[in-house]
């Protein structure tokens, strides 16, 4: 069975302008989940920001995936679950280039890509766990579009909003990610400084707190 539930609304442009120039390991030293694991980008530098379109596929089956990037908008980036299966590609030359095309600006599979050098060529930013020559198939078997996901271990829902960087992807809940933004900006803010205190010989230990906290020390 198909399933299509509707197009998230596109993200606030705000958000994008917010979280670009700042750092994905910032917010990693403030939580601990909504962190996919086990991805890395294809090329680098690599960076972008935008409004999760989901879809999630059976092991072999890519039907869903060539339906749902033909519906992708400027600033959606394309998220594919593979049910578990990451040994298949089902995003290669020409799924990339329609992504592309329709104004998506990334993409965030649980598996492997295909056509790796043609990807690479229309300058299409992706995250995947590695490059197979092995693909899907299309079998019109089943298929999800725009529900939730589990990418590395992360819950993506349509609509969140996927941000990655040279760090990694992470994944915000929409009506969160301009008050952290702010914070993240803080914590970024107040480096600047402690380098300057470490150039004059200050010790990370105590800038950090960390020679308090390391207590009982044998
Ligand atoms: O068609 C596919 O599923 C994958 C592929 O090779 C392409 O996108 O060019
Ligand atoms: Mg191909």
């Amino acid at each position: 069975m198909f399933i299509q539930k509707p197009m998230p609304e596109p993200l606030d442009p705000r958000i994008a302008a917010a979280l670009e120039p700042l750092c994905t390991s910032t917010l990693g030293h403030m939580r601990d989940y909504g962190f996919p694991k086990g991805l890395q980008p294809l090329t680098r530098p690599v960076g972008f920001v935008g409004c999760a379109v989901t879809v999630r596929i059976p092991h072999m089956d890519s039907t869903a995936v060539h339906v749902a990037v033909d519906n992708l908008r400027p600033g959606d980036v394309f998220i594919v679950e593979h049910s578990g299966d990451s040994s298949r590609s089902c995003f290669g030359g020409v799924v990339s280039y329609t992504a592309k095309q329709r104004g998506a600006v990334g993409a965030v599979f649980a598996g492997p890509v295909n056509d790796r050098d043609e990807i690479i060529s229309y300058e299409f930013p992706v995250y995947c766990n590695g490059v197979t020559s092995h693909t899907t198939r299309l079998l019109g078997l089943e298929g999800a579009i725009n529900v939730p996901v589990a990418i590395g271990g992360a819950v993506i829902r349509p609509g969140d909003v996927v941000w990655a960087d040279g760090d990694g992807v992470v994944v915000l809940d929409r009506d969160e990610a301009l008050d952290l933004a702010q914070q993240i900006r803080a914590k970024e803010e107040s480096e600047p400084a402690m380098r300057e205190a470490i150039a004059n010989g200050m010790r990370l230990s105590e800038l950090s707190g960390a020679s308090d906290l390391f207590s009982g020390t044998r």
